[in-house]
């Protein structure tokens, strides 16, 4: 496949995705928890919502940019953390990262990737890279992993807090998931690294994390972390005012309203739904990021005038990567970007900032943002 054949919107990459990728791969992409109701939720809280245009005004230049904590990007759509990207393609995780330099996009690399730390930030060392973090039960390997990342260049850590168990993968159980022997979670050595290349059980996943993930972690780890690093921390997982402003009280810098793309409980809020009341409750105190169905440039919209700085695509990206590699990848996020641009010229904006919560309403009068 030619990175500029016919593949035209994220669909499209989505369905050659499907048809090329091995079945052990493509469903720990693709699936939910579950029934798999909150995959269906996360992309119909999306088109709940509408836009409400304005017209003649001049939109004849336009600008994309935006300052996400500090750092300067082309548009206000980053690559979420998806664990294991060489079994897309055989560059992964780094190829993913210079797609999103090359993109103006921020890439932020999963603690459970197939690249390490330090072969990303080589490979890509332009890009605005954020890592994301699980805490282990051995703090020693949970610190570790973040000073790497300091001296790597990343520039914020992801903390993960809606991952104490992991979600009910009913394809993964299915396929007893385990990752092709050729790989190995690349920021560890020995048993950390390759635990998930057989099971005994079901999924490999689940017993990975069920061994080594602290269950036990509270607000006391986000102070520790805090404690611990300079650099900015954005909390992923976060769906209610409740939480929002305890992270916000704690002063993270950014909060990441998302629900693991539906990946463990299965019928939360969509974040689409969850981002307004979330913003409006953090009243400007830190950033909010919305991860969780964004498949169409007004998909960003849509969450941007609800509240976001800045949104994530997870799978989007997986999809490109198996398409094409970089050029699939980029490919995707110049679709999404060239949507949103499209989105920004019609509803009569010329920059991020012209977005206003009031250019979104419901169709229905039954439901309130
Ligand atoms: C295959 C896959 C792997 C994921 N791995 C991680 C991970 O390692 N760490 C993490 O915090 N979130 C992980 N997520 C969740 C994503 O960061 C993100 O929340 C989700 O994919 C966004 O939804 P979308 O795929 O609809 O864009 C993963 C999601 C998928 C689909
Ligand atoms: C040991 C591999 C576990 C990868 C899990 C990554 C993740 O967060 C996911 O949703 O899947």
């Amino acid at each position: 496949m030619s990175a500029d054949s016919k593949l035209v919107c994220v669909q499209d990459f989505e369905d050659y995705a499907r048809s090329i990728l091995p079945k052990n791969a493509l469903d720990y992409y693709q699936s939910g928890s579950g029934e798999e109701y909150g995959l269906k939720l996360n992309r119909d809280a999306f088109r709940w919502l509408r836009i409400r245009p304005r017209i003649l005004r001049d939109v004849s230049q336009r600008d994309l940019s935006v300052t996400v904590l500090g750092s300067k990007v082309g548009m206000p759509i980053g690559v979420a953390p998806t664990a294991m990207q060489r079994m897309a393609h055989a560059d992964g995780e780094c190829a993913n990262a210079r797609a999103a330099g090359a993109e103006g996009a921020i890439f932020t690399l999963s603690t459970l990737s197939t690249s390490s730390i330090e072969e990303v930030a080589a490979a890509a060392p332009d890009t605005v890279k954020w890592f994301q973090l699980y805490i282990y039960k051995d703090r020693k390997v949970t610190m570790d992993l973040v000073q790497r990342a300091e001296k790597a260049g990343f520039k914020a850590i992801v903390l993960t807090v809606d991952a104490p168990v992991f979600g009910i993968r009913l394809a993964d159980l299915r396929n007893k998931f385990v990752l092709p022997s050729h790989l190995r979670l690349a920021n560890f050595d020995g048993h950390l690294s390759t635990n998930v290349n057989d099971t005994t059980s079901g999924s490999s996943i689940n017993d990975y994390v069920a061994n080594l993930f602290d269950q036990s972690v509270t607000w006391e780890d986000v102070k520790w972390l805090k404690r611990s690093t300079n650099l900015p921390i954005v909390l992923k997982g976060i769906l209610t005012e409740e939480d929002a402003k305890i992270a916000a009280d704690l002063g993270v810098q950014g909060i990441q309203v998302s629900n693991h793309g539906a990946r463990q409980i299965d019928g939360t809020l969509a974040p689409m739904e969850a981002l307004p009341a979330v913003a409006r409750a953090v009243g400007g105190r830190c950033e909010v990021f919305l991860d969780g169905g964004v498949r169409q440039g007004g998909d960003v919209f849509k969450a941007l005038a609800g509240g976001a700085r800045a949104v994530f695509a997870g799978r989007p990206l997986l999809w490109g990567l198996a398409a094409a590699g970089e050029a699939g990848a980029r490919q995707v996020l110049r679709i999404l970007r060239r949507e949103l641009d499209h989105t920004l010229a019609l509803a009569g904006c010329t920059k991020i900032s012209d977005i206003r919560p009031c250019m979104i309403g419901y169709g229905s009068p039954l439901q309130k943002l």
